[in-house]
């Protein structure tokens, strides 16, 4: 046997440990520090919506295996992420036993809310250690427990961490090493769950609390006063538009420098490829199909790495459940439940994410129609395509002081907002909606984002991006220039070649649905890939464009090409259309994933569909009439 089958063996029989605990008390945190993962850690509740699993050795040389779980209240599951949670730990999933040993993580500061899942988990009769987490803050605050007190109380292993800080999780390790090896679990932890009353845990709790905790708990007095302006039935709405509008003033001012320099890198390598190649083939292929679709999208990084650094920094330092709360009167009017604000957020980097953590929503119909509407918010995946339409048609001026192409990228993501609540009161009605349930939602403490969970989310932002740049729409732009590429054009041809390949036949068919709209037929061959990946499309005019060309410009300077050669109503026509852009093949089927139906997502396509052409027609002629 090899080493690392050795390995695997050892792995596989390693005892299976369970992070749980109530929302946002830091079992990722903690899971990331045990195991090295990256998972993502936020300041709100409903980060996690599935297991994670991963393993790490202890000081002691043990191996372990370690699930990160969603956070729950209770064991009797509410929501979709929180039955995830029960089913692990009661070992309901198919081909799983239970864990090994359950780790209760609780966030010291709420020890009140949080030990009632405590003492529902003590009863499944598994073996378990009791993580104290968040002593950092609880410390700061004055809040004192007893932990020795606490573990005779409730007969089990305490320990205090600080999952954020470096060495915060070694008296966990140490108490797993000293429970090693962890006993079998003779217990039935399904007959445990609803046997007790909730009075009774809470008496008990109450009885708990009196012997561990003092009583002189200095409640959080800076997140209240934050709270009491940025809450402000007044202030509070207005200083959300103004972070959001600032967000993409940044969004376009910031970018400039760093995506004149990707541009400048990519065509330079362009050119310098263009110089030392015969012409040919492959030199059409690496500049014109490569090199100017795959440089075209690369160069919308800085965009997205920006839009992501606000938005991290807002999930971290706690702000994202406070905006839905201001959120969610206007929310209600439309029959959406607060509730629907974070995924609704999450899709703004992609609806595949926020179309899974609409899990957290309890009402099954409020989750659909979030489900429905996720892929009307912004995703990433557009950015590239506006700005790229923007920066060709728009001219960089300043408006009463804002920057005029930041103001309509921000009414473009703006026109998805009002069209997804729109929708969603259109939905609401003919699915007969009940009157909304108060929204009951966690407000965690504020505090100043972790510098490593930005440098993390950043990361993985990027890398997420890249590898998409380079496998999805590589290949996409590779398969896209052989198209358009052959069969070549015949003897006495008038037209560049492109207009004779598949490719372009496809174009020519397509443009008779698509020209009431104002689309060229270049347009319409970069609609098909645009169905894989949104940005694709930026690629693919980018390619089309650099083979309809007969000089030697290079396609990186896209935007110059597309605005001579289509008119102002052309591309407010496919801006309006990338507000709807049904086309996302991904979306549909995680969306038939998450609902367990066909129905759903064929119905998404429908909608969306409708709503693109309908309000790409709108402005094509809106604007031709204005005369653009
Ligand atoms: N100061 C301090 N902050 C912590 C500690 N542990 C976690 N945090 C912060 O608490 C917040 C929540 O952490 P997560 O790890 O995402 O919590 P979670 O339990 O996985 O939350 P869900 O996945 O939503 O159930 C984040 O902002 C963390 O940075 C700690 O020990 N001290
Ligand atoms: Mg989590």
């Amino acid at each position: 046997m090899g080493v690392t089958e050795k390995v695997m063996q050892a792995v596989g029989r390693a005892p299976m440990i369970a992070l749980l605990g109530n929302p946002n008390c830091g079992k990722t945190a903690l899971f990331n520090r045990l195991t090295g993962a990256r998972q993502k850690v936020a300041n709100y509740a409903g980060v996690t919506i599935e297991r994670k699993e991963g393993q790490f050795t202890s000081p002691a040389g043990h191996a372990y295996r370690v699930l990160d779980l969603p956070g729950a209240y209770s064991l009797t599951a509410h929501t979709p992420d929180e039955e995830i949670t029960r089913d692990v730990v009661a070992g309901l999933r198919a081909g799983e036993t239970s864990p090994d040993l359950v780790v209760c993580v609780v966030d010291a500061t709420n020890l009140r809310l949080n030990l009632r899942l405590v003492l529902e988990v003590q009863r499944l009769g598994l073996p378990m250690i009791l993580c104290l987490n968040m002593v950092d803050v609880a410390k700061k605050r004055g809040i004192e427990i007893d932990a020795d007190k606490l573990a005779r109380e409730l007969r089990m292993t305490v320990v205090e961490t600080v999952a954020v800080q470096g060495g915060g999780e070694k008296s966990l390790l140490r108490a797993l090493d000293e429970a090693w090896p962890v006993a079998p679990a003779a217990a039935n932890p399904l007959a445990a769950i609803d046997a007790v009353s909730v009075e009774d845990t809470q008496r008990e709790v109450r009885r708990i609390l009196a012997i561990v905790a003092n009583d002189n708990q200095a409640s959080d007095s800076l997140s209240e006063k934050i709270d009491n302006v940025v809450l402000h039935p007044f202030a509070g709405p207005v200083i959300l538009a103004v972070l959001m509008f600032l967000i993409f003033q940044a969004v376009f001012s910031w970018a400039e420098a760093p995506m004149d320099f990707i541009t400048g890198t990519v065509e330079g390598f362009g050119a310098i490829v263009k110089e030392h190649m015969a012409d040919g083939i492959l030199r059409s292929l690496l500049v014109d199909g490569i090199i100017a679709g795959v440089g075209g999208v690369l160069v919308f990084l800085p965009q997205i790495l920006i839009l992501f650094f606000f938005i991290l920094i807002l999930e971290d330092c706690g702000y994202l459940p406070r905006a839905a709360f201001l959120l969610d009167r206007l929310m209600g009017g439309v029959g959406l439940s607060g509730r629907a604000f974070i995924p609704l957020l999450s899709s703004f980097a992609c609806a595949i994410p926020g179309v899974m953590a609409a899990r957290t929503i309890q009402n099954p119909r409020d989750r659909i129609v979030t489900i429905m509407i996720a892929p009307l918010m912004t995703c990433s995946a557009r950015l590239p395509v506006y700005a790229l339409v923007i920066a060709a048609f728009i001219p960089e001026r300043e408006v009463y002081g804002m920057n005029l192409q930041g103001l309509v990228l921000f009414c473009l993501y703006f026109a998805g907002i009002f069209s997804a609540m729109g929708v969603a009161w259109f939905m609401k009605r003919s699915l007969g909606g009940k009157r909304q349930q108060p929204l009951m939602l966690e407000l965690p403490s504020y505090h100043w984002p972790h510098l490593r969970n930005l440098a993390i989310g950043l990361w993985e932002r990027a890398k997420i991006f890249v590898t998409r740049v380079g496998t999805v729409i590589l290949s996409l732009m590779i398969l896209l220039w052989a198209l358009s590429s052959f069969p070549g054009a015949p003897e006495g041809a008038t037209q560049p070649a492109i207009w004779y390949s598949i490719a372009g036949m496809i174009g020519r068919a397509l443009e008779y649905v698509f020209a009431p709209i104002g689309f060229n037929w270049q347009i319409c061959i970069a609609l098909v890939p645009g169905m894989a990946a949104r940005e694709v499309a930026v690629g693919a005019l980018g390619t089309v464009y650099a083979l309809s060309q007969s000089g030697d410009e290079l396609a990186t300077s896209l935007a110059p090409v597309i605005a001579s050669t289509w008119s102002l109503a052309t591309a407010l026509s496919l801006l309006a259309w990338y507000v709807y852009a049904p086309q996302c093949l991904a979306t549909l089927s995680v969306v038939r994933r998450e609902t367990g139906s066909i129905r759903y997502p064929l119905m998404m396509a429908g909608y969306m569909f409708a709503l693109a052409y309908v309000a790409s027609f709108i402005t094509y002629h809106a604007a031709r009439l204005l005369g653009a």
